[in-house]
C-alpha cells in the first residue's frame, strides 16, 4: 500500500471489490476463467517443454533488491522518453497477435487504453484490426497527444510486401519499427496442436495482411515467417525508411554488437515469452551482457515475465530503458476490455512508483546495479 492508502481510497467507487484483480498474476487467473480454454492456452502457452516461459518469470523471483534508505525523495517521476515518443511510465505495451481473440473491439481497445495511460503501444504485425484503424482509435482516446504506437514487422521474403507494410505503418503514424528476427520459423506450440488450434476462427484476420502488393485487392496474405532473412535485409530497411528501427528477439551481445554495426537504433532483449525456441534464458538473466555489448549507445528494452513493480526496477537497474507487457494485457483486454488494460497498466505503474519509493529512488535514472542481489 503507498502512502496515500490508495488502495482504500476515500472514493468507494474507485475501491475495488472483493473479486477484481490486484495485480497482474490475479489478471491472469480471472482471464483463465473466461476465455475460451484453447484460446486461452495459445495465450498463456510456450514452445516445447515451457522451460524459458516459466524461467522469464521464475529469474526475476531469484533476483532480490537491495535498497537505499533516508533518500530524502518526496514524489517518483516515472516519466521516460523513447525515440522522441513521451511515456508515463517505463513499461510498453509488447507487440501480440489477435487481440480479437478475447475481446470484440481487439486492439482498438487495447489502443485506447494505451492512449489513455499514455503509454506506448508495439502493435502486432498481426494484429486483427488494421493499424490504420488502431491509431484511429487511440487519437479518439487522447486526441492532443497523438498516438505513441509503434508497429512490429516481420520482414517478408518480399520485398515489395514489407515496403507496403512500412508505408501502411507510417502513414498510419507509427513513431518506430520493431522487427522481430527470433521467427526464422513459427515455434512449436504443444499446446495448440492439442487442441487443434490452428487458424483464427471465421470473420477474424490478421488485418494488415489485407490488400498486398501481388494478390487480390481484398485478399489477406499469409505471414510468412522465413529463415532466409538475414542482416541485409535489416540494411535494407534501413535504408528505406526514416523510422527508428529496433530488433527484438536479439539474445545474443555477439548480435547486439552486430546490430550497432548494422545501424540498428534500439533493441528489444526479448525471447518471445518462451514461445520460439525453448530453454533460451530469462531474459533477465541475459540482460547485463546484452547491456555490456551495446555500451549505452542505445536503448535496450527488456520483456517476458514482468508481472509486478519489483521486476520493472530490477530490468531498470540492470541497465534496460523501459521493459515490456506482453500478456498480461491481454489478460485485462480479456476480462474488462479497455478498462482492463487501463487497470493492468495502472496496476504495474503504482507498483513501480512504490517500489521506486522503496528503493530510495526518486526516478528510474536513480536505479543502479547495486541495487539488485544475486545478478547473473
Ligand atoms: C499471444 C501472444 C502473441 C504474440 N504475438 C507476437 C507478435 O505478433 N509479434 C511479436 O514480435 N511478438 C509476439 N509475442 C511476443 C511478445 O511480444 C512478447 O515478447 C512476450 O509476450 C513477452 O513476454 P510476456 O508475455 O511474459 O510479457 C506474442 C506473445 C504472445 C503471448
Ligand atoms: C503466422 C501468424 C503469425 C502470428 C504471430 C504470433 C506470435 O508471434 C506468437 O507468438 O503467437
Amino acid at each position: 500500500m503507498g502512502t496515500d492508502m490508495h488502495a482504500l481510497g476515500a472514493d468507494p467507487a474507485a475501491r475495488p471489490g472483493p473479486a477484481d484483480p490486484l495485480n497482474l498474476r490475479e489478471f491472469q487467473a480471472a482471464a483463465k476463467s473466461t476465455v475460451d480454454p484453447v484460446y486461452y492456452d495459445y495465450l498463456a502457452g510456450g514452445a516445447w517443454d515451457e522451460v524459458t516461459l516459466r524461467d522469464n518469470e521464475a529469474a526475476f523471483g531469484r533476483l532480490s533488491l537491495l535498497p537505499r534508505v533516508l533518500r530524502g525523495h518526496e514524489k517518483r517521476e516515472l516519466d521516460v522518453s523513447l525515440f522522441g515518443c513521451p511515456a508515463s511510465s517505463p513499461v510498453l505495451i509488447s507487440p501480440t497477435a489477435f487481440h480479437r481473440l478475447v475481446h470484440p473491439e481487439g486492439e482498438r481497445a487495447t489502443a485506447r487504453a494505451a492512449a489513455a495511460t499514455g503509454t506506448i503501444m508495439v502493435v502486432s504485425m498481426a494484429a486483427t484490426v488494421a493499424v490504420g484503424d488502431i491509431a484511429a482509435a487511440a487519437r479518439e482516446a487522447a486526441p492532443e497527444g497523438g498516438p505513441a504506437l509503434w508497429f512490429q514487422l516481420y520482414l517478408q521474403p518480399d520485398r515489395e510486401v514489407t515496403e507496403a507494410l512500412v508505408a501502411r505503418a507510417t502513414a498510419a503514424g507509427a513513431r518506430a519499427l520493431v522487427v522481430t528476427v527470433d521467427s526464422p520459423v513459427f515455434g512449436t506450440h504443444e499446446r495448440d496442436r492439442r487442441n487443434g488450434f490452428l487458424d483464427l476462427p471465421a470473420g477474424m484476420a490478421c488485418e494488415n495482411m489485407r490488400g498486398l502488393p501481388g494478390g487480390e485487392p481484398d485478399a489477406v496474405r499469409p505471414i510468412a515467417m522465413s529463415p532466409r532473412i538475414c542482416w541485409a535485409d535489416v540494411d535494407w530497411l534501413r535504408r528505406s525508411t526514416s523510422l527508428p528501427v529496433l530488433l527484438k528477439g536479439v539474445v545474443h551481445p555477439e548480435d547486439a554488437r552486430l546490430a550497432l554495426r548494422h545501424g540498428v537504433d534500439g533493441l528489444v532483449l526479448s525471447n518471445h515469452g518462451g514461445r520460439q525456441l525453448d530453454t533460451v534464458p530469462a531474459t533477465i538473466d541475459l540482460l547485463p551482457d546484452i547491456v555490456a555489448a551495446v555500451g549505452g549507445r542505445i536503448p535496450v528494452i527488456l520483456d517476458g515475465g514482468v508481472r509486478r513493480g519489483t521486476d520493472v526496477v530490477k530490468a531498470l537497474a540492470l541497465g534496460a530503458s523501459a521493459v515490456g507487457i506482453g500478456r498480461p494485457v491481454l489478460w485485462g483486454l480479456a476480462v474488462d476490455g479497455e478498462r482492463g488494460v487501463r487497470r493492468v497498466l495502472d496496476l504495474l505503474r503504482d507498483e513501480v512508483d512504490t517500489a521506486l519509493a522503496l528503493c530510495g529512488a526518486a526516478s528510474p535514472r536513480d536505479l543502479t546495479p547495486d541495487l539488485v542481489r544475486g545478478r547473473p
